[in-house]
């Protein structure tokens, strides 16, 4: 799941490229195992680019047009969106209308796992939406290429390699961070990664935030945690339109759901606890259900085996099971929000849980999938008289038992296991508003700018059907 996709990149409208002398080293980290960690950032050229940007906001007002979507939402684009509500959306000191300035860019933000399938997307929407932003620090097992466009605007852009089951670089990197959004987490259901790095990395890691934040003295954490420390449970006892207050019998025993489970649980404990310097620690915890949009991988694979498959899918999952989805830009909008009405509303967000939800319809996931794959040429073909779920069940297990036994030569993982089949198989919607009552969130992308944008992506991808 945290393979980017080239195609990603040209989604996105950012400033010109500088060259590559601008680029200096600043730091080092030291990591395990690996070379020494680079640190890369800008400084300076910031007034310049503060400038620059203003003018270029007013002639893209001028001349964007309707039908383009070419980057983040711009105003053009905005008009569509619902208004941001919120009082502290553009954070105190900074007014809409007021020219973006180096006296209110102030605020240091690290996003671990900022390279992956969310991270990116919350660290472009940070850039685009955190006007108080005046360091960027973006904490990644792996650096993406795409980073080094975002080291030419106004905002220093920091990219750390590191591991967050390192204390030690974890510290290193929170150090002087006013607030941290931690995405980064081992996703795997289907078997790739052994229970033991899934709860080092999920767990562990969480823990080490946790703590980097309390020596440090970084007061605001948002923690990404999943629908998936909720349910689907294993008694797949159905949750449908729930909200934070529905009763559900949480019970899991696959090592994902556990180790978010627990990291959540970490993070809620933590809020009011004491940092350095006297002060307490703000936390809180988004569940998004199923993600989508640029980059999703399970989506890009879908795709390439339809493309195998002469254009086709073969249905597996009835068309009455719901199944809760939510656009990834929504997803890191919400990230972002929470991270600037954490410190105005500590007392009524903090500890607090929140669903991440947005307009998109509740489906199938192999239905809804076709929103996107459909228009792009694929078609999913009606099999369930064919293959009855007893025999689903039986090829997932068939499935487990193979990787089990190939697990000493090769890494045998496929899409279809016990649990991914069960959680697939489960009404799992949910219907709140609790964000939108607690730091007004509203999404910020419609059900079709988010539905074009994933066409869009896909249509885009290497060996998309004409
Ligand atoms: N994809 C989905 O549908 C959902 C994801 N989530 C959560 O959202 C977060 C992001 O997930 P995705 O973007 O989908 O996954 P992803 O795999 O694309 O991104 C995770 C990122 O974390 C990084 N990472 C992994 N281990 C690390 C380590 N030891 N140290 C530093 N960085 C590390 C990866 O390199 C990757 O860039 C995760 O915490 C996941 O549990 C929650 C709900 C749904
Ligand atoms: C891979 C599953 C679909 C294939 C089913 C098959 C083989 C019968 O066709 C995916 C169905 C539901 C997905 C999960 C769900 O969206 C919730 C999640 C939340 C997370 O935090 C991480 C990802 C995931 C577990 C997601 C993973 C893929 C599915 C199981």
């Amino acid at each position: 799941m945290g393979m980017r996709s080239p195609h990603l990149l040209h989604l996105y409208s950012h400033p010109a490229p500088s060259p590559s002398s601008l680029l200096e080293p600043e730091g080092r980290v030291a990591t395990r195992g690996r070379p020494v960690a680079r640190v890369w950032g800008m400084q300076g050229w910031r007034l310049g680019w503060c400038l620059f940007l203003e003018w270029a906001r007013r002639e893209e007002e001028q001349a964007e047009g309707d039908g383009v979507l070419a980057g983040w939402p711009g105003r053009a684009r905005e008009k569509t969106a619902p208004p941001v509500v919120g009082l502290g959306t553009l954070g105190p000191g900074l007014q809409p209308g007021m020219a973006d300035s180096a006296e209110t860019r102030k605020l240091v933000y690290l996003v671990t796992g900022g390279c992956g399938f969310l991270g990116e997307h919350v660290v472009r929407m940070l850039l685009q939406r955190e006007p108080r932003l005046s360091e960027l620090r973006v904490f990644d097992l792996h650096l993406g290429a795409w980073l080094e466009e975002l080291k030419t605007g106004p905002v220093q852009v920091t990219a750390i390699q590191g591991d967050v089951t390192q204390a030690h670089e974890v510290a290193a990197a929170v150090a002087g961070a006013h607030v941290v959004i931690h995405t980064a987490g081992l996703v795997d259901v289907f078997g790739r990664a052994s229970p033991e790095t899934i709860y080092e990395v999920n767990v562990q890691g969480t823990k080490n935030v946790i703590e980097a934040c309390v020596q440090t003295g970084t007061r605001f954490l948002v923690y990404t945690s999943s629908m998936e420390v909720v349910g689907p449970n294993i008694k797949r006892h159905p949750f449908y339109r729930g909200n934070e207050d529905t009763p559900y019998e949480a019970i899991h025993r696959h090592p994902y759901p556990c180790s978010k489970a627990q990291a959540e649980r970490l993070v809620l404990e933590a809020n009011g606890r004491e940092v350095h310097g006297g002060l307490s620690l703000v936390t809180c915890a988004l569940r998004p259900t199923g993600i989508y949009g640029e980059g999703h991988q399970i989506m890009r694979d879908f795709y390439h085996q339809g493309l195998r498959l002469g254009g086709r899918l073969f249905r597996a999952i009835p068309a009455s099971v719901e199944h809760g989805r939510v656009y990834v830009g929504n997803v890191a909008w919400m990230h972002v929000l929470v991270a600037q009405e954490l410190e105005q509303r500590a007392a009524l967000m903090g500890g607090q849980v929140y669903y991440c939800y947005d307009e998109s319809p509740y489906k199938s996931y192999e239905d809804f999938n076709m929103e996107f794959l459909g228009p792009c040429g694929l078609r999913l073909v009606d099999t369930r008289l064919l293959v009855p779920y007893w025999l689903l069940m039986l090829l997932a297990t068939l499935n487990a038992l193979l990787q089990w036994l190939l697990r000493p030569l090769l890494l045998y993982a496929p899409l279809l296991n016990p649990y991914t089949l069960a959680v697939a198989n489960t009404t799992f919607t949910v219907s709140t508003n609790k964000a939108q009552r607690h730091f007004g969130y509203k999404p910020l992308f419609s059900w079709e700018d988010s539905r074009t944008r994933t066409i869009r992506w896909v249509k885009a991808m290497e060996g998309s059907a004409p």
